[in-house]
């Protein structure tokens, strides 16, 4: 393996940061000269109560074997039925993706001979999917992919090996679990769209309510193909890395990939089309089976499932009750607030869960209503800066969730007007809002701001003249030094006052008033000497 693929788990955070420099007029500058060809099937957990052709609970968590119906377990004469409202969710997801639902698609079984699959066969659509065609637009790279097709499929049974006891576990919970297949045309082009597909993938599914998409918890799951090609080339031989459960690993897994197989092909030799593992601890993939030992599936139409027949009416009902994309919401918080992008992903990121990252997976939920409503009649990038760098951050210094924030929308839009208005300074209104998070209070704000002491110091009075003057005095070399005109300085002097008025002073008044005194002291220093 060429050193620079060494792609080990400590370095993936430095790779994705330094992306940027990779690309250049000429292609990527890690691997010049050729072009990665990258396609990914994803499989994502309905988030559907019920199984996808039984009645028992989808929920993957409880005590091995206790989610478990009759045909879940294969037992002779048990029928499949196909629950609604797997369909419902699919066909959302497809909406989402401009993906044409299908009048008609059927169910296929597909063969296989392992112990997670009781039946010896999974119910998929092979030959006449859900949904075809489609797209997901990739915002940070300017590209689109396109979706080739979406299918329902059952997931399988969860099985633990332990060699030492020589057994192997099965647990039928996950058992008939709805999945939807969503297989991608090899459009990315770099490990890094890889992962920002799957990213925008996960918030739109999140989005829509079709999938938790939870790469941790496996309710999300890809299968990476990777091919390389010279510049200018054809496409070459795909090799499919199975079962990612991270976007971390799915990019290290392509950067390994593209690695080997260039080195293949640089020593004169072919890429054998290979169905591949991904060895966490090395950061390389390795084989699990050739394309000669590929498994023969052995297709057939479903005999107990007729076709799936979805007419008009009900796709236009999915349409009506698909809720607004990302894309969409985030494209007005720019437009109606004139916020940025990055302000705007960030708002939407809020309660999206832990892969969150501001290139990741927008979920416009509580927090982009929250912002809505505090920045109704004001000024909006005021609300989206107290929203995300005051409230957060202080949430988060006590390890509290947005779903905890005790602040409402209206008390955090008073804030900001007593703030704009000056009535408090902005030091004033961050205490405020400390106190009303520590103390969860719903004392009215006038209240609060005289039990507090936090109302401004009114600067047309004494005070601040008077303050300054003992800053002045109580720190005398400093004052030299801002009249020897070592600007920097004068901050420490402000911080004084800050300090002695509780941060009930304007600090841009301190330091006008602060450079008059000291300045004009300096002038007169300068005539007398
Ligand atoms: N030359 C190529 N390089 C990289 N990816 C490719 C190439 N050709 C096809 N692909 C991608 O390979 C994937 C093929 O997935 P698909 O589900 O159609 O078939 P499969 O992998 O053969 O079947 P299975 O679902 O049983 O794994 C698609 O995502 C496609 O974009
Ligand atoms: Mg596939
Ligand atoms: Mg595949």
């Amino acid at each position: 393996m060429l050193p620079m693929f060494q792609a080990t788990c400590a370095t993936h955070r430095t790779r994705l940061v330094l992306f940027r420099r990779y690309s250049s007029s000429l292609g990527d500058t890690r691997w010049p000269g050729w072009q990665p060809v990258i396609g990914i099937e994803v499989h994502a957990q309905i988030k559907s109560r019920e199984k996808l052709f039984s009645e028992s609970l989808a929920a993957i968590d409880g005590q091995p074997n206790t989610r478990v119906s009759l045909f879940d377990a294969a037992f002779p004469g048990t029928l499949p039925r196909l629950n609604p409202k797997c369909v419902q969710l699919a066909c959302r997801a497809a909406v989402a993706l401009s993906s044409e639902i299908q009048h008609r698609s059927a169910f296929d079984r597909k063969h296989y001979f392992y112990p997670d699959l009781p039946s010896g066969y999974q119910i998929t659509q092979n030959y006449a999917p859900l949904a075809k065609g489609g797209e997901l637009r990739l915002r940070r790279f300017d590209r689109i992919v396109r979706i080739k097709q979406i299918q329902l499929e059952q997931d399988t049974a969860k099985s633990t090996s332990d060699p030492k006891a020589g057994k192997t576990r099965i647990d039928l919970n996950r058992a008939g679990t709805g999945l939807m297949e969503i297989v991608s045309e090899p459009d990315m082009r770099s490990p890094e769209e890889a992962g920002a597909y799957v990213r925008e993938l996960q918030g739109l599914l999140r989005c829509v309510g079709a999938s938790d998409g939870n790469m941790d918890e496996g309710s999300l799951r890809c299968d990476v193909n990777v091919s390389v090609s010279r510049v200018g080339e054809g496409f070459g031989t795909r090799c499919e890395v199975k079962n990612l459960n991270s976007v971390r690993f799915l990019q290290s897994a392509i950067i390994s990939e593209i690695g080997r197989q260039i080195q293949l092909l640089e020593s004169g030799r072919a890429v054998p089309q290979d169905t591949r593992g991904f060895d966490e601890d090395s950061a390389e993939t390795y084989k699990l089976r050739s394309k000669e030992d590929a498994p023969d599936y052995r297709y057939m139409p479903d005999p107990n499932l007729p076709p799936l027949i979805l007419d008009q009416s009900f796709i236009a009902q999915i349409r009506e009750c698909t809720p607004a994309l990302p894309a969409v919401t985030l494209a007005r918080l720019q437009s109606e607030y004139g916020l940025t992008l990055r302000d705007a992903e960030v708002l939407m990121s809020i309660d999206a869960g832990s892969e969150v990252g501001f290139d990741g997976e927008p979920s416009p939920g509580g927090a982009v209503r929250y912002f809505e409503s505090v920045a109704h009649g004001r000024d909006a990038k005021a609300a989206v800066n107290w929203i995300t760098h005051e409230l957060l951050g202080q949430l988060a210094a006590r390890k509290e969730s947005f779903a905890e924030n005790p602040v409402s929308a209206h008390t955090m839009g008073e804030l900001i007007d007593l703030v704009a208005s000056g009535e408090i300074t902005s030091t004033s209104g961050k205490a405020l809002l400390r106190y009303i998070i520590q103390k969860k209070t719903t004392t009215p704000l006038g209240e609060l701001l005289d039990t507090l002491s936090l109302r401004a110091l009114d600067s047309s009075s004494d005070t601040l003249p008077g303050l300054c003057e003992a800053a002045i005095a109580a720190l005398p070399s400093e004052a030299d030094a801002v009249r020897k005109g070592n600007e920097r300085v004068l901050m420490k002097i402000i911080g004084w006052v800050m300090r002695q008025s509780g941060g009930r002073v304007d600090a841009k008044k301190a330091a006008e008033l602060l450079k008059e005194r000291l300045r004009g002291e300096n002038g007169g220093s300068a005539k007398d000497a």
